[in-house]
């Protein structure tokens, strides 16, 4: 085996990966000396539009495709050195699941599950009381015996998430599963996969153009954009912070903010000069107190016109987008005041801060 296992609490390292496409022009460089640790048990995020680079980069965690250069360490093992046969068995332990599913429409719901098990060491009837069981966990026992055209696509996606456990995976690389589905369904599916997380202790890699799926369930995120990791960090801090302004816009159209900002903000009286701020709470500050504390110290008329709460990775974010009647002097103080209650707020029809 030539190489010496290190104990490390990461489960996933990518070294300076970088993906070069050869095309005939000139080669796509679809991934760009990408870094990424992701800690065992974590929900890690993959945020990017598309062409960012996110499928191409997850499709190098379980050597589906082979870097240009870099290394990829899975529990301390770098798979490039391993033989066949050991990466192999270093692959069945990441699983994987897709926006279309991939089931196969000729076998049964149980067969599509019992399928990764065939050809292994286990028994025929254990190979079938391992996969009832796990259509149990994603609750579809019932329609062990029905095909999957006969699902609709959250079923399906069950179906995957039950066949993609088969081989009891240390991590679960989900691409776009929730794409294809309703929010209802999403919202399904996500819980799903994060009864996955707490009770297999499965790690979960979960790529997305979508901030509210990251928010829903992700511990940590990466921002995608042209190959590079834009930005990372905590999801509640990501969200509340965006460094970047690609990670700014993935934030406020998942809020809705996007909308209310240009909703508002087209409105004559704010281009006319009414002062409009933008206010950020989280956790616990209440947010009620805060601006009738405003309202009344400083003598200002608060109007609120957009307000939102958010639950991001189990933390309450509050959005609000209020009109301050009053002098512009007394409302940056206002503002001021609130900042240092840890609240972000900043004047949104004003250069000032
Ligand atoms: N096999 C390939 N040959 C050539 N170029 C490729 C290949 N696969 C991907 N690309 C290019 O690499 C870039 C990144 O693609 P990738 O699919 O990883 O992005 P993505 O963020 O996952 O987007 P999407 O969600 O649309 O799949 C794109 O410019 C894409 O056209």
């Amino acid at each position: 085996m030539g190489q010496l296992m290190t104990v490390t609490d990461n489960v996933i390292e990518l070294k300076d990966i970088s993906v070069d496409f050869p095309t005939q022009d000139k080669a796509v460089k679809a991934v760009k000396q990408v870094n990424l640790t992701i800690k065992k048990g974590d929900i890690y995020g993959i945020i990017g539009y598309s062409g960012a680079g996110k499928s191409t980069l997850v499709r190098v965690i379980n050597l589906l495709q082979q870097p240009t250069t870099g290394q990829v360490i899975f529990n301390g093992q770098q798979l490039q050195k391993l033989a066949p046969v050991e990466l192999r068995q270093a692959r069945k332990k990441i699983g994987m699941i897709f926006q279309h599913f991939n089931l196969m429409k000729s076998r049964t719901v149980l067969g599509n599950v019992e399928y990764p098990l065939l050809g292994g060491k286990i028994s025929k009837s254990d190979r079938r009381a391992k996969a009832l069981n796990l259509l149990e966990l994603v609750g579809l026992k019932n329609l062990a015996n029905s095909y999957p055209n006969n699902l609709s696509g959250g079923q399906k996606q069950r179906v995957a998430i039950a066949r993609a456990l088969a081989n009891d995976p240390e991590v679960l690389i989900s691409d776009e599963a929730t794409s294809a589905l309703d929010p209802k369904t999403t919202k399904s599916i996500l819980k799903l996969l994060q009864q996955v997380n707490q009770r297999l202790g499965i790690t979960i890699v979960l790529i997305t153009h979508e901030m509210q799926v990251i928010s829903r369930i992700c511990h940590n995120v990466a921002v995608m954009d042209n190959g590079e990791i834009i930005e990372r960090g905590a999801v509640a801090e990501v969200f509340t912070k965006p460094k970047q302004q690609l990670t700014a816009d993935f934030v406020e159209t998942a809020i809705n903010v996007k909308d209310a900002l240009e909703r508002i903000g087209n409105q004559e009286k704010y281009s006319n000069g009414n002062l409009l701020v933008y206010l950020n709470f989280i956790g616990q500050t209440s947010k009620k107190s805060i601006i009738s504390k405003i309202s009344r110290e400083y003598n200002l008329d608060v109007n609120i016109l957009f307000a939102n709460v958010d639950q991001v990775d189990g933390k309450d974010i509050g959005y609000m987008i209020a009109e301050f009647v009053g002098e512009p002097k007394t409302a940056n103080e206002a503002i001021a005041e609130m900042k240092k209650d840890g609240i972000i707020a900043k004047m949104i029809n004003s250069n000032k801060e």
